[in-house]
């Protein structure tokens, strides 16, 4: 029943979770059916389970899945998927994570999956993100940093998905520095308009810096449901969600 999209960053830190849970408000909020996944997290310690990846995805969509469920796969230490596991003496299974994101897509038209770090991350001994994003079958989101530095870690993640034959369906482009001077104002807008020229995918944003995110999450998370780059992302999102023409196709498994 379920499609979705896969949400990647070019790097841990970028906002993936930020794009995610407002791409999930604004599509909660026009009365859509959307559910929401973070199939490993790391960094994720048990009394603060709340304002873990996983526990702000399931806010922002208001379902009553259970965090066992949306996030199978929860480390203490934040490291890499794989380094996290092994030190726990756990094997992150690709299977199980298909398995859970099935009986998802079975339940909502759409889920959003958020992965973890950027896209080579090792979850496994013999397989990355990547190659989960390959068997998922889901159109990638992916959310890079606007700012100097941000046309190259985009394009080479681009490069990485369109290797596999991975769908992209947008960069998203977010400010997670807040660009006070003309010079980082003139490096954001730059970034974004030579990532406009390059990526041969729609470059939204980019999102505001949200100078209060770390005392009102939430707060800033409606307000960016708000936002024209996440209206416009919602309606491509929902527009693949429901099969409309034109929507980005789903990649072939590599
Ligand atoms: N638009 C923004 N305005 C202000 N701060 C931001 C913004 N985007 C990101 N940040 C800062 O960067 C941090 C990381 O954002 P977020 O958790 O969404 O990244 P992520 O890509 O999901 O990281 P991870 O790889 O750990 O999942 C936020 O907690 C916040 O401190
Ligand atoms: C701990 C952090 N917040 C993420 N959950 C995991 C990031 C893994 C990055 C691995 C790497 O690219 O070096
Ligand atoms: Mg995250």
């Amino acid at each position: 029943m379920g499609n979705g999209v896969f949400v990647t960053g070019t790097d841990t830190g970028v906002g993936k979770t930020l794009v995610s849970c407002a791409l999930v408000r604004r599509l909660a909020q026009t009365g859509r059916s959307v559910g929401v996944m973070k199939p490993v997290e790391t960094g994720v310690l048990p009394e603060q389970l709340s304002e873990s990846d996983a526990g702000r995805l399931l806010a922002a969509a208001g379902t009553c899945d259970g965090i066992e469920e949306v996030s199978p796969y929860r480390f203490p230490l934040p490291l890499a998927p794989l380094a996290a596991a092994s030190a726990q003496g756990r094997v992150i299974e690709i299977q199980e994570i298909l398995g859970r994101y099935e009986r998802l897509a079975a339940r909502y038209a759409c889920v959003v999956v958020e992965g973890a770090g950027g896209l080579l991350v090792p979850m496994a001994k013999d397989w990355d993100l990547r190659d989960l994003i390959g068997r998922i079958g889901l159109p990638v989101v992916l959310v890079g940093r606007a700012g100097l530095g941000g046309i190259n870690h985009a394009l080479l993640t681009l490069e990485g998905l369109r290797q596999r034959h991975c769908a992209v369906m947008a960069v998203v482009m977010n400010e997670t520095a807040l660009s006070t001077t003309p010079a980082q104002q003139e490096q954001c807008a730059s970034t974004v308009a030579l990532l406009r020229e390059r990526a041969g995918v729609p470059v939204l944003g980019p999102l505001s810096y949200q100078p209060h995110l770390g005392s009102d999450w939430s707060g800033a998370v409606e307000m960016l449901a708000q936002s024209d780059p996440i209206r416009a992302l919602a309606n491509l999102v929902w527009a693949h969600a429901v099969g409309m023409p034109g929507s980005p196709r789903r990649g072939p498994e590599p």
